[in-house]
């Protein structure tokens, strides 16, 4: 075949599509929602505002907000269910569970199968809402409790920790996790929104979508990489342990987990609120050796950092749901929570004029041949 065709394996450097969603430089290691920096976001909007200003385009006036808000608080609640489907596969890793259940409002909810701009909006804004709750419900299920019911009077930060602890969080527990939400709130083409807008490509329905979105993200080399890190730091002990790690790993060309990014040359502009958390809330907690050995696994990885190969949002992130007490596997089901209005408004940009997605791969399998029976194979 054709010896001439390029080949972008991976779909290193191409443009599929224009987005008014989300700018990212690489070079520069900057991010921008909509044209606002990740730093004025993370600094001053809450994962509300961004939710609004990512869905519907523009920040909200406060009569905006209000309404916004309130339509989100109220559409927290989940199908019993669902609760039950929960209960059923309550074992299971809580990724899977999290997909399950989602496919599961699918199947229960009449207009899930709706299509088009209002429906993706309405069905996006309560998965929104809902995938904090089924998370939440998930981890008391199987740790033997009843899941608690979503409190109203609650922000979403809020809220998802109300559930998932049963105890209203401090003022800086809240925030720390709608900081965290709104910095995983949207990434351009990344894999899990690339996957969404394949399957909306076909026309499917916005539930799918998302539980397309949601089994991209589960891998390591995507939103698993939290998880992972915690359990390098927790492999490297100590401080003084880190420059043997990461010399082992790079004499045997293996990737070490929470550096490296598709498009990010410079550091990636997420995790310098991520960083600054850990050390933060480590210094409060008593807790500041996890914070060390991060920063002796950055030192030990200088030698190796010459194409640019720098932290990522997850170096830090698993951190400090580690010094909440969060279980190691609910990391990627917490980036999901932050990731749905990406998804839900790069599922309707994908609608908006939509085409098939649909490339080409270049065969170079055996030439024609004649068909044998199976007795003379
Ligand atoms: C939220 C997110 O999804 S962020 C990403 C989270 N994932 C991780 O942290 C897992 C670890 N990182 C990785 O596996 C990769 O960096 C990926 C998958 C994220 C990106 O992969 P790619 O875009 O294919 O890597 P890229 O082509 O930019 O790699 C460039 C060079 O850096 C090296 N490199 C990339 N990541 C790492 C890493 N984590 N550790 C060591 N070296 C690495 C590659 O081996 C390559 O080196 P070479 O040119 O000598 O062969
Ligand atoms: O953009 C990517 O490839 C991965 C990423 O950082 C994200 O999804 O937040």
């Amino acid at each position: 075949m054709a010896d001439d065709v390029k080949i972008n394996r991976g779909l290193k450097g191409v443009y599929f599509e224009r987005s008014g969603v989300s700018d990212i430089d690489g070079a520069a290691g900057m991010l921008q929602y909509r044209g606002y920096s990740i730093h004025d976001l993370a600094t001053h909007a809450t994962f509300e505002e961004v939710c609004h200003l990512l869905m519907k385009g523009e920040l909200p006036t406060a009569s905006e907000l209000a309404a916004f808000d309130g339509a989100l608080r109220a559409a927290r609640a989940v199908p019993d269910a669902v609760l039950d489907i929960i209960r059923t596969c309550k074992d299971g890793y809580p990724m899977d569970v999290l997909r399950t259940a989602v496919s599961a409002l699918a199947a229960l909810e009449p207009d899930s199968l709706e299509t088009g701009e209002e429906a993706f909006l309405r069905n996006g804004m309560r998965l929104t809402a809902q995938v904090p709750t089924l998370v939440a419900a998930h981890e008391a299920i199987r740790n033997g409790r009843d899941p608690v019911a979503p409190d109203d009077s609650l922000s979403h930060a809020a809220n998802w920790l109300w559930m998932l602890k049963g105890e209203t969080p401090s003022e800086d527990a809240a925030r720390l996790a709608d900081v965290d939400f709104v910095l995983h709130a949207e990434h351009g083409a990344n894999a899990s929104s690339f996957a969404a807008r394949v399957t909306v490509g076909t026309e499917a329905n916005l539930h799918g979508a998302i539980v397309t979105a949601l089994s991209t993200l589960a891998g390591p080399a995507h939103g698993g990489a939290a998880e992972d890190v915690m359990k390098m730091v927790r492999e490297i002990g100590t401080p003084e342990n880190a420059e043997a790690y990461v010399k082992a790993k790079r004499a045997n060309r293996e990737a070490v987990t929470g550096f490296g990014h598709r498009v990010y040359r410079a550091e990636d502009p997420r995790a310098r609120h991520m960083r600054e958390g850990v050390r933060k809330l480590g210094e409060e907690m008593g807790a500041p050796e996890w914070y060390a050995i991060l920063q002796a696994v950055v030192e030990a990885m200088k030698p190796y950092s010459r194409h640019g190969l720098n932290v990522n949002v997850d170096f830090y992130s698993g951190v400090i749901y580690q010094l909440h007490g969060i279980a190691m596997d609910l990391y990627v089901p917490i980036f999901a929570i932050g990731r749905m209005p990406g998804w839900v408004i790069q599922c309707i940009e994908q609608q908006r004029g939509n085409i098939l997605i649909r490339p080409l791969t270049l065969y170079n399998g055996p030439e024609p041949r004649a068909w044998v029976p199976v007795e003379d194979r």
